[in-house]
Formats: structure tokens, C-alpha cells, sequence
């Protein structure tokens, strides 16, 4: 069974993934791929490097993350440049891996984007993890000591909550505790194991 996973940033996807990970569902992480496909030393990096130029790198040669962030969340066009060479080799590795994976469980995909990119249909169901955005603010600002500025920017270049709910076979909220969290994702789980057989 293929469950598709998203919300907006900092809306609890990891921590999401993390619970479903230890009931047992195998978990493949978009963002991460995305950060393999732009590691030191692949061609996605040296195309990067090609469209942004090498200021885009660290001294040490990788690529710095903060500084790319500050450039595509503020220019809409500079992002899709960016998605343009990053999204079709993330694709490339999540074929790889469906391939490899093992049949009969719940293979759940924690894609970001999976609105953006109108993919959800491809999915036997769709989670999303829902939080208002001033949640998402206080959570970037807080956990990961951003500005509030910066964290607006990255909600700005995202769906809206309302779109990602239109796709939603079960909606996750994540305004409560980590221990409510627990709860629906548990109960989440146990559903989608009773669809699954
Ligand atoms: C701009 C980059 C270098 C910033 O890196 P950083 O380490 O600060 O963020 P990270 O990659 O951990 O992403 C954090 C979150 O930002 C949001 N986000 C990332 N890319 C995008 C995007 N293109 N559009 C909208 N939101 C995005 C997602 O909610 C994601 O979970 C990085 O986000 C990136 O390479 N983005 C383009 C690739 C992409 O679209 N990734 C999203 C999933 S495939
Ligand atoms: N119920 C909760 N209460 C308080 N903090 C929470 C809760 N759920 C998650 N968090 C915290 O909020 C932050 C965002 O959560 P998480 O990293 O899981 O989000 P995400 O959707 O995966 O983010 P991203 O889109 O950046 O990958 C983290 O610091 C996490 O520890």
C-alpha cells in the first residue's frame, strides 16, 4: 500500500514519520533524496553550480543550504530553476527505490510537495499533517531559529492548507501535544493496516 504523506513546513511531517516508522511502516523521505541528489561531488551539484554559480557553495565545497534557502524562497522564478534540476533526479531515486522496496506493507511517501507537484492521485492514500500557519511560524522560529520573516517566505511558497485538505483521505492535527500526535498517528495506522488487507 502506497500512502502519500505532507503538510506545510514545520507542520510535524518528520516527527510523523518517525512514529510510523516504529509501528512499522517503511518510510521514504523526499527532502532527504533531495539533499542526496545535491551532495558534494554528484552532477546534480555541479548543474547547480552551472545555474547559480560557485558562490553558492561552502568553503569546503558543499552546498550552502541557509544561503540557497535565503535565494529561492524569496524569487519564485530562481525556485523552479532550483526544482527544475533537483525534482527529476529525486524522481529518478524514488523509482529506484519503490523497486527495491519490500511488497506487502505500507510504504509511506513523506513528500512536502505532493500537492505542488499533482501527484497525490497516485497515492491508495493520502496523509496530511494540518496545523494553522501561525503554528508553523512559532515552530520555525522557535526549533530551528529562523526569522519570522523567513519562515512567512517559506509558507508563502507553498499550497495553501485549505488545497492540501481537499486531498486528504485522513487529516493528522497537529495543534496539541506530541502525545496527542501520538494517538492519531497510531490510529491512523491501524486504519490504513485494515485497508491494506
Ligand atoms: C532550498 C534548500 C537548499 C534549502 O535547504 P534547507 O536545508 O534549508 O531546507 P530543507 O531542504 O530541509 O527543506 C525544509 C522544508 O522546506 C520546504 N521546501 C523545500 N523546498 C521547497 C520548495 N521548492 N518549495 C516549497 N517548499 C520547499 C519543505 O517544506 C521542506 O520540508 C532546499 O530546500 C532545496 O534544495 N529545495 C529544492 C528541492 C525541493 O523542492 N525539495 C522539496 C522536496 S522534494
Ligand atoms: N505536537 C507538537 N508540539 C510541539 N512541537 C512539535 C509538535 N510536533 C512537532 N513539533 C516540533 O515542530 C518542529 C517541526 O516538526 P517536524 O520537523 O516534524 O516538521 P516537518 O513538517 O517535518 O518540517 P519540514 O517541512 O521542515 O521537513 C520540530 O522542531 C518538532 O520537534
Amino acid at each position: 500500500m502506497r500512502v502519500g504523506l505532507t503538510g506545510g513546513i514545520a507542520s510535524g511531517k518528520s516527527t510523523v514519520s518517525s512514529i510510523l516508522r516504529e509501528l512499522g511502516a517503511v518510510v521514504i523521505d523526499a527532502d532527504q533524496l533531495a539533499r542526496e541528489v545535491v551532495a558534494k561531488g554528484t552532477p546534480g551539484l555541479a548543474e547547480v553550480v552551472e545555474a547559480f554559480g560557485p558562490d553558492i557553495l561552502t568553503e569546503d565545497g558543499h552546498l550552502d543550504r541557509p544561503k540557497m534557502g535565503g535565494i529561492v524562497f524569496n524569487d519564485e522564478a530562481l525556485r523552479r530553476k532550483l526544482e527544475a534540476i533537483v525534482h527529476p533526479r529525486v524522481f529518478e531515486l524514488y523509482a529506484a527505490l519503490e523497486a527495491s522496496a519490500p511488497t506487502g506493507g505500507i510504504v509511506v511517501h513523506d513528500i512536502p510537495l505532493l500537492v505542488e507537484s499533482g501527484r497525490a492521485e497516485e497515492f491508495d492514500a493520502v496523509v496530511v499533517v494540518d496545523v494553522p500557519d501561525e503554528v508553523q511560524v512559532e515552530r520555525m522560529v522557535r526549533d530551528r531559529g529562523m526569522s519570522e520573516e523567513d519562515a512567512r517566505a517559506r509558507i508563502a511558497a507553498q499550497a495553501t492548507r485549505e488545497r492540501r485538505r481537499a486531498v486528504a483521505t485522513y487529516v493528522i492535527d497537529n495543534t496539541g501535544t506530541r502525545e496527542d500526535l501520538r494517538h492519531q498517528v497510531t490510529e491512523v495506522f491501524a486504519e490504513l493496516r485494515n485497508a491494506a488487507v
